[in-house]
Parts: C-alpha cells; structure tokens; sequence
C-alpha cells in the first residue's frame, strides 16, 4: 500500500486548504472567495445536499485499477474535474491566472479561464503551454450588450487558443452578497485590472465597474454567439430543466448545472438535487457538467452517477492558489484525483463512464450522512 507523501502540516483535504486559505488572506478577500449571496443558504445547501446522497457500492466486479483519463465535450482530459471559473485571482495570490493555468496544465485538467481574469487570456495561455504542449483552456463569457465587444473578447479568446466558450446565464444582476456590502469591497484594489476589458476602454485595462451584467441578455444572444464563433458553446448556469431543454433544441455543446456557488440567487436548489431532472429533460442530447459545492471526491462520483459528464470546482481552486500559488492549486487537483480514483475503486467502478445511476442512494436530511 503506498500512501501519498505530504510536507509534515499540509491540508491533507480541500476543507483543510479552506481553513489555511483563511489564515493567509487578506479577510475582506477571504469573505469574498467565500461568500455568496444574503443568507448563503445556496452556499450551505450545494455541500450538505452532496452528504444527504449515499453511495451504495457493488462489490467484487474485479474492475481493475481505476482509469480516471476522459473526453469532455470531446476534449482529453486526465479526470472529470474541471476548473470552473472565478474572476480576480490575483486577489488571492500575485501569480495569479498564471499559477493556475500552469497547475491546471500540468495535471491536464481543462480550465474555464474567465473573463474577469487580472491577467489577459493571451498571456494566460501562454503560461498553460509552458507546462504542458498540448493544454486545455475554455473561455467563459459574460455577454455584454455591446455587442462589440462581445465579438472582440470571443474572438481573442479564439486567438488565445481557447477551446470552448462558457457563457454564464445565471447573471442579469449582480447576487447581493452581504459580506461584500459589510467590507465595502466593490471594486477591485488599485493596481489590480481586468486585463480582458482593453476594448472597452480604448485600450486601457477595464474596471469591473465597467461590466454589464444585462437583464437583456437572451437565448437570442447565444443565438447570436452560435453565428460568431466555430467554437463549442456551453451554457453555465443552468437549475430549470425547461431551460435545459431549451438550451438543447438550440443545439448548445454542453451544459453546466450550477447556481454559481450560491452567489448570484440565495434559496436555489443545490446542484447535485436539481442534475436528475435536468438529465431527464436533456435526455442524453448535451452532455452535462456540474459545478457548486463539489470537495471529494466522493462528491464526484455521485454527480457522475446523476449524470454528468464532469464537474467543477471554483473555490477549491482559489484556496489552494491563495495558499501556495501553483503547487496549492496542484495539489488541490492532485488531492481530488486521489480521492476519486479511491472512491471509483471501493464502488467497484473502472472508470468515469462506469458509474451506475444506481450506485446513489437518497436519503431525507434525518437519516443523513450529513457533515
Ligand atoms: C471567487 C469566485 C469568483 C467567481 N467568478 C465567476 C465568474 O467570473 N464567472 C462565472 O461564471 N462564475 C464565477 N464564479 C462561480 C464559479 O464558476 C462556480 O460556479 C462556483 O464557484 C462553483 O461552486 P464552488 O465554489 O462551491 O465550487 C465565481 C465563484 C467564486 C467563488
Ligand atoms: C464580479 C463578479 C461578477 C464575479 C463573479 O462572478 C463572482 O464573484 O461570483
């Protein structure tokens, strides 16, 4: 039996980088990463509902050494663990984007670079293939009424290399997050930009003052994106399974079940409760992603039991880089890798694409497992 070797005092799981992350932030930022909208009922509600799921193992399947290697939307990558996208790392750490698309590179885990990056799209690509020769970025979109720009930012996210457009449709409003109103934090501290905003502003490094999240924002635009651009479009944030099926007659590549960790709208459904009626809705026609509260990897296998193709994970990723910049964010990937090969092996499972939907059990709050 070989245990993984860690430095003597390391996290040893994503809640210990959560607790060390703490230590080391600046506490206004720490909030932010953190937080979510009002109550944070969303926030609570995405982890504990993945402990209100029992995993039912099978057992002598002789299913061999777990391979966690899988395509998602038809792109290698070494695990179904993505990293979702969260703006401003370099709140946390002052490598920034750059750490992590290094991280991300190296364990050939496909990162959604977003749009409120603090280091432009290009330069962060350029980092990814400094670690790996052939990494995978997709590009996450907040569509902007100037549709200018909207074009503008696409199509340097398409010259970057990125594969994938994520365009979130969870934002025509800002979430009130109340930790932000108590610290007044609502820009970001001199010296740090949205490095992706040039064209807004004639050049210039943009505020996030300067982004518009639009309640005019429609299907019309992804429409509209669908005729700008060859790349592969996905629809993040998603909870309704009409808008789900929506989103699949109008033929988008992929879908990501997520409430935006419960930042944006407070009392939504946690992810991992609303992912089996959206399959059912889907029916097989996009594949799935999920993101929102995923720390195990248990937590994985079940969202691949209900019917994802993958997960994502935003604030684990900010915990380990705001702890140790690139190794923080590797071993945050690594952890995750080992849990879920674990995981897959004491459930008798081979792979990601051989796990039974039957392997999960509901059960009410009472009976729970909960953490
Ligand atoms: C600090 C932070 C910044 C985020 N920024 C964005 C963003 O710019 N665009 C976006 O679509 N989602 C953003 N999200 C949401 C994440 O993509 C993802 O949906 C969420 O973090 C998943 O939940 P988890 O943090 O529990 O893993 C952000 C989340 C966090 C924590
Ligand atoms: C400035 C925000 C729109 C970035 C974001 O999506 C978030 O913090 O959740």
């Amino acid at each position: 039996m070989t245990a993984p070797s860690l430095p003597h005092g390391a996290p040893v799981n994503v809640r210990e980088f959560e607790q060390a992350a703490r230590m080391v932030l600046d506490p206004v930022h720490d909030d932010y990463v953190r937080g979510g909208a009002q109550d944070e009922v969303t926030v609570r509600a995405n982890e504990s509902a993945f402990a209100g799921l029992c995993l039912v193992p099978r057992v002598l399947r002789g299913a061999g050494e777990p391979v966690l290697r899988t395509a998602v939307l038809g792109h290698e990558a070494s695990m179904p663990v993505v990293i979702a996208p969260t703006a401003f790392h370099r709140l946390v750490h002052p490598d920034a984007e750059r750490a992590t698309a290094r991280a991300a590179a190296a364990e050939g885990v496909i990162m959604i670079a977003a749009m409120l990056s603090t280091v432009a799209i290009e330069d962060v690509a350029a980092e990814a293939r400094k670690a790996a020769t052939d990494p995978c970025l997709w590009f996450q979109l907040y569509p902007q009424p100037d549709l200018g720009f909207t074009r503008a930012i696409v199509q340097r996210a398409e010259a970057a290399g990125c594969r994938a457009l994520v365009v979130t449709a969870d934002s025509p409003a800002l979430g009130r997050a109340e930790r932000n109103d108590r610290n007044d934090f609502h820009d970001l501290p001199p010296g740090l930009r949205c490095e992706n905003l040039r064209e807004l502003r004639g050049g210039e490094p943009g505020s996030v003052r300067q982004v518009v999240l639009s309640p005019e924002i429609s299907w019309r635009h992804v429409e509209w994106l669908r005729e700008t651009t060859d790349l592969p479009i996905l629809v993040k944030g998603v909870l309704h399974p009409a808008d789900a099926a929506l989103a699949a007659d109008l033929g988008v590549d992929g879908i990501m079940v997520s409430n935006h960790g419960g930042r944006q709208l407070d009392t939504t459904p946690p992810t991992i409760a609303q992912l089996p009626r959206i399959a059912e809705a889907v029916a097989g026609r996009v594949p799935l992603l999920l993101d929102g509260g995923v720390r195990r990897g248990t937590d994985v296998i079940k969202a691949l039991a209900l019917g994802a193709a993958a997960v994502g994970i935003g604030r684990p990723v900010m915990w380990g880089l705001a702890v140790a910049g690139e190794d923080g964010v590797s071993a945050v990937l690594s952890m995750l890798r080992r849990e879920l090969a674990n995981a897959l092996a004491l459930c008798g499972c081979a792979g990601p694409a051989d796990v039974p939907r039957d392997l999960v059990m509901d059960i009410s709050a009472k009976e729970g497992c909960a953490r």
